[in-house]
C-alpha cells in the first residue's frame, strides 16, 4: 500500500527539501518572461524633469483665464525650448515659451497651451482659451519616483516592465535562474509520435506536453526519449540526467504493478531519499518525489492527464519560482451536479459556457488516460478533499489553463 500525503503535506516537504533560488542578471530582452529574484527599486524620476505632453506655450494658467475666441490672452514670447536641451528660462507672468511635446518645461509655468487655440503676432501669443494648472503637462516622477518599488520578488517580466526597466537605466535585470528539467517517458508500450504504434503500442503523449509544460513556465526541458522498463538502462539514464538537470521527471511507472520499477531506480542512489509516495490527490495519486543529489526526481503517473495534473500541483511552482500572480480565476456556476466520493482532493476539468452576466461550469467527464478532457476543457475546480461532491447552481472558481 501507498503512504498517500496531502497536497500540502507534499508542497511543505519540496519547499523544506530544495533550494531553487540561483540568481542572475539578464540584459534587458533577455528579462522578458523571467521571475524577478528581488525587489527592483527605482533609481530616479520619471520622468526626470517635467515635460509637455503637447506642442504649444507653456503659460502660468492663471493668465489664460478668461480667455477666448472673441477675447484672447495675449502673452508676450520669451523664448523657445529645445527638443533633447535643458532651459534655464523662468517664465514671467504675462509671458509665454513655445515647448514642442516632450520638451522641458521652463521654470514657473504650470501648463501649456495647445498651438491649436494660439496665434503668432510678432512677439506676442494670443491664446483664445484657458488652460487648467497642470494641463497638458506631467511633472517630473509623475510616472515613477526614485525609491518606489518597482517590482516584487516572483514578478514575471512583460513587455510593458522591459519598457519601465529600460527608461530607468535597468539595464542589468536580476532574475532566477532557468531551471534545466529533464524527461523522460518509461513504458514498453510507447512509441515516440512519428512513428505508427504496433498493437498494443501507443504514442507517446507525456514527454511532449511536459516538455511544453517546462517550456511554458519559464523552465528549459531536455528531453530524454522513451526508455523501456528495464532497471538498467531506466538507472543509466537517470544518472545522466542528474548530471545535466536541476530537476528530473520520470512519466510513467510509479504505481504498484511489477513492472513499476521507477521507485526502485531512484532508491539506489547512493544517498538517495524517497519523500512520497503516493499523494490523496484525482487525478494523480501514484506520484514519487525523491531527493538525489539535492535535486528534486519526481516519478509522475503514467496517465496523461494526471501526469500533468501533478506537475501543475508540485512541479510548475518550482520552475516559475513561486511566480505571483500566476493563476488566472474566473468564478462560475455549476451547470451539472458532481459527485466525488473517494476522500481525496480533485481537479475537475471543466467547461465554460457564458449564460447572460455569468459562466457556466460542465464537468468535462473522462478518465485520467484520456488526454482530450484536457483540450476540452477551459480550465479546472478544485474539490476540497471530504466534500462529497459539487452541486448544480453551485458557484465555483475555475482556473483557466
Ligand atoms: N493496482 C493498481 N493499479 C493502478 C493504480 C493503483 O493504485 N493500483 N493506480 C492507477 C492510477 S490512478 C494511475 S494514474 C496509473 C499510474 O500508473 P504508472 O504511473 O505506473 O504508469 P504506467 O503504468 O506506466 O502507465 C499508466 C497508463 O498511462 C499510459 N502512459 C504512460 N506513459 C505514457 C506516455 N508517456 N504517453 C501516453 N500514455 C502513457 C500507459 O500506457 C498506461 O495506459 O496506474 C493506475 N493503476
Ligand atoms: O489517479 Mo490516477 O492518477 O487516476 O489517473
Amino acid at each position: 500500500m501507498l503512504e498517500v500525503l496531502r497536497t500540502s503535506e507534499v508542497i511543505d516537504i519540496i519547499n523544506n527539501e530544495f533550494r531553487y533560488d540561483e540568481a542572475e542578471e539578464v540584459g534587458l530582452l533577455e528579462s522578458l518572461g523571467r521571475i524577478v529574484s528581488r525587489e527592483i527599486i527605482s533609481p530616479e524620476d520619471l520622468p526626470p524633469f517635467s515635460r509637455s505632453t503637447v506642442d504649444g506655450y507653456a503659460v502660468f494658467a492663471a493668465d489664460t483665464f478668461g480667455s477666448s475666441e472673441a477675447l484672447p490672452s495675449y502673452l508676450t514670447i520669451q523664448g523657445e525650448v529645445r527638443m533633447g536641451e535643458a532651459t534655464d528660462i523662468k517664465l514671467e507672468r504675462y509671458h509665454t515659451v513655445y515647448v514642442p511635446t516632450g520638451g522641458m518645461l521652463p521654470e514657473g509655468a504650470d501648463s501649456v497651451v495647445m498651438i491649436e487655440y494660439t496665434e503668432r503676432l510678432g512677439k506676442e501669443v494670443t491664446v483664445a482659451r484657458p488652460v487648467a494648472p497642470g494641463e497638458n503637462i506631467i511633472s517630473r516622477g509623475d510616472d515613477v519616483k526614485r525609491g518606489d518599488l518597482l517590482f516584487t520578488k516572483g514578478h514575471r517580466i512583460r513587455p510593458q516592465d522591459v519598457g519601465v526597466l529600460a527608461a530607468l537605466g535597468i539595464i542589468k535585470v536580476p532574475v532566477f535562474k532557468k531551471l534545466r528539467v529533464g524527461i523522460l517517458s518509461t513504458g514498453d508500450e510507447l512509441v515516440s509520435p512519428g512513428e505508427n504504434p504496433g498493437p498494443g503500442e501507443v504514442r507517446d503523449i507525456n514527454l511532449y506536453s511536459l516538455a511544453a509544460s517546462v517550456v511554458k513556465d519559464g523552465g528549459t526541458p531536455e528531453v530524454y526519449g522513451i526508455v523501456k522498463d528495464d532497471f538498467k538502462s531506466l538507472r543509466k539514464v537517470l544518472s545522466d540526467m542528474l548530471l545535466d538537470n536541476d530537476i528530473v521527471l520520470i512519466s510513467g511507472g510509479s504505481s504498484v504493478g511489477v513492472r513499476d520499477m521507477t521507485e526502485r531506480v531512484m532508491g539506489s542512489f547512493d544517498g538517495s531519499r524517497m519523500l512520497v509516495h503516493g499523494v490523496s490527490v484525482k487525478p494523480g495519486k501514484p506520484t514519487l518525489l525523491a531527493c538525489i543529489d539535492g535535486k528534486a526526481v519526481f516519478g509522475l503517473p503514467g496517465h496523461p492527464v494526471s501526469a500533468l495534473t501533478i506537475y501543475g500541483l508540485f512541479v510548475r511552482p518550482i520552475i516559475s519560482h513561486g511566480e505571483l500572480d500566476s493563476d488566472v480565476y474566473v468564478t462560475a456556476r455549476m451547470a451539472e451536479n458532481y459527485s466525488s466520493n473517494h476522500g481525496r482532493e480533485e481537479y475537475l476539468p471543466v467547461r465554460l459556457e457564458e449564460d447572460g452576466n455569468e459562466y457556466l461550469a460542465y464537468p468535462v467527464y473522462g478518465e485520467s488516460g484520456l488526454i482530450t478532457s484536457l483540450t476540452r476543457a477551459h480550465g479546472v475546480v478544485r474539490i476540497e478533499a471530504g466534500r462529497e461532491g459539487l452541486n448544480r447552481g453551485q458557484v465555483v472558481k475555475v482556473r483557466l489553463y
